[in-house]
């Protein structure tokens, strides 16, 4: 079966689904066929695919439960055994979570669109780098997806590879490197590509924790954010998503990235650790995590007399429940219901000027050689 793309030029972009056998199903010849209808050429593209955490459909039960069983079934986010975690994932969590997560997703959908933030940013990053890179190479094809729920990873490089992308760039959108999140999707994508007959050659973006485009926007976007705050902060918190200790040991680089993401923004904002503080949030289950929590730093230093804080989450590419409802939400009242009087969640990078920016410096270092 043929699969086409149409462009305005009046060339088409045809697919052939290979449909024959065991070996998957994913698009097998890629040609464009002009409009006189004899001449076919290698349509040579090349794919770029932003990939985040991933996201419900909605926040009703059902739909809650889907994406927390995918999410949580995943081996590279809960490495416990099998045996035990299987019989607590569908008994007690998927029972009470979707729930419970639900109201807390509630609180933050973007209901004019009726997805969660994170899609809706995920979406603006790619289409403004798809826009900007088609200028600077009219091959760049760029799409975006989510490791858990929808667009999946095998539907867009599916998509992809039909529009003719015969080079493909997986970039996981997280500046540190964690098994959790760049390893499963790597995977991921992987897994779909082994699906294929013919697979288009493929590059995986690197963490980018360390890189002075990525450490440059923090700063402007923390100054900015900071200058239009009606006070200023006696200390501020960089809070990271948090791990499991036990994967920090088996050694994931995850806290290091994170520490080391922290020491180069000081040094560009010229503040010490008693200005800019390292915390981590969004625990899960009873397990020890990587310490200090945010939750707990945050109630501890309004206790000892902080009056004005400001939170940035720099691990976050785009805002998402655990920044807009755990932080802004959750941990101002923390804050407030110890003794603090000021308190502000910066908006992490998003697809503004900054942000943007970052993205595109990673893609078009990892595209070098191919552009
Ligand atoms: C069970 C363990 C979890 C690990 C390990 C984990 C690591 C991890 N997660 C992110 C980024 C995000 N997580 C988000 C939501 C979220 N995370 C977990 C659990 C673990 N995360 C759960 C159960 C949830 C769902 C919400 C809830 O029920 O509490 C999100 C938000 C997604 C959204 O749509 O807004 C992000 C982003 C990182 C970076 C990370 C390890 C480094
Ligand atoms: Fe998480
Ligand atoms: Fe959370």
């Amino acid at each position: 079966m043929f699969r086409s793309l149409e462009f305005g030029n009046g060339a088409k972009i045809v697919a052939q689904d290979q449909g024959n056998g065991s070996n998957g199903s994913g698009p097998s010849r890629r040609a464009i066929r002009f409009p006189d209808g004899h001449e076919e050429i290698a349509a040579g593209r090349i794919g770029v695919l932003l990939v985040n955490l991933g996201t419900p459909d909605g926040t009703d039960y059902w739909s809650m439960r889907r994406y927390l069983k995918e999410f949580l079934s995943d081996r590279r986010v809960v490495e416990a055994p099998r045996l035990i975690w299987w019989p607590v994932l569908n008994g007690i969590i998927l029972s009470t979570r979707p729930q419970k997560s639900g109201a807390l997703y509630d609180k933050v959908w973007n209901t004019e669109r009726n997805e969660s933030p994170l899609r809706t940013i995920t979406r603006s990053q790619g289409e403004k780098l798809g826009a900007d890179l088609a200028r600077t190479d009219p091959r760049i094809i760029v799409d975006w997806a989510m490791r858990y729920g929808n667009p999946s990873i095998a539907e867009k490089l599916d998509a992809l590879t039909a529009a003719g992308a015969e080079r493909l760039l997986i970039v996981p959108l997280y500046p540190q490197y964690s098994a959790a999140t760049t390893a499963t999707v790597n995977d991921k994508a992987f897994e779909a590509l082994s699906q294929m007959r013919w697979q288009p050659a493929v590059r995986t973006a690197p963490p980018y924790h360390d890189d002075p485009a990525y450490i440059e926007a923090l700063a402007a976007s923390t100054k900015k954010h900071l200058a239009a705050l009606d006070f200023e902060p006696d200390i501020v918190l960089a809070s990271f998503h948090g791990i499991p200790k036990s994967y920090f040991e088996k050694g994931d680089p995850y806290h290091c990235q994170c520490q080391k993401t922290v020491r180069l923004l000081r040094e560009v904002l010229g503040w010490g650790p008693e200005k800019l503080m390292v915390t981590f949030q969004s625990r899960f289950g009873r397990e020890e995590w990587l310490k200090p929590y945010t939750d707990e730093t945050v109630a501890r230093l309004a206790r000892e007399g902080v009056r004005k804080m400001a939170v940035i989450m720099p691990g976050f590419a785009a805002d998402c429940l655990e920044t807009l409802e755990e932080i802004a939400g959750e941990n101002a009242e923390i804050f407030e219901e110890n003794g603090g009087e000021h308190f502000a969640a910066l908006p992490c990078l998003n697809d503004s000027e900054e942000g943007m920016a970052v993205i595109k410096a990673v893609v078009l270092r990892e595209l070098s050689g191919w552009i």
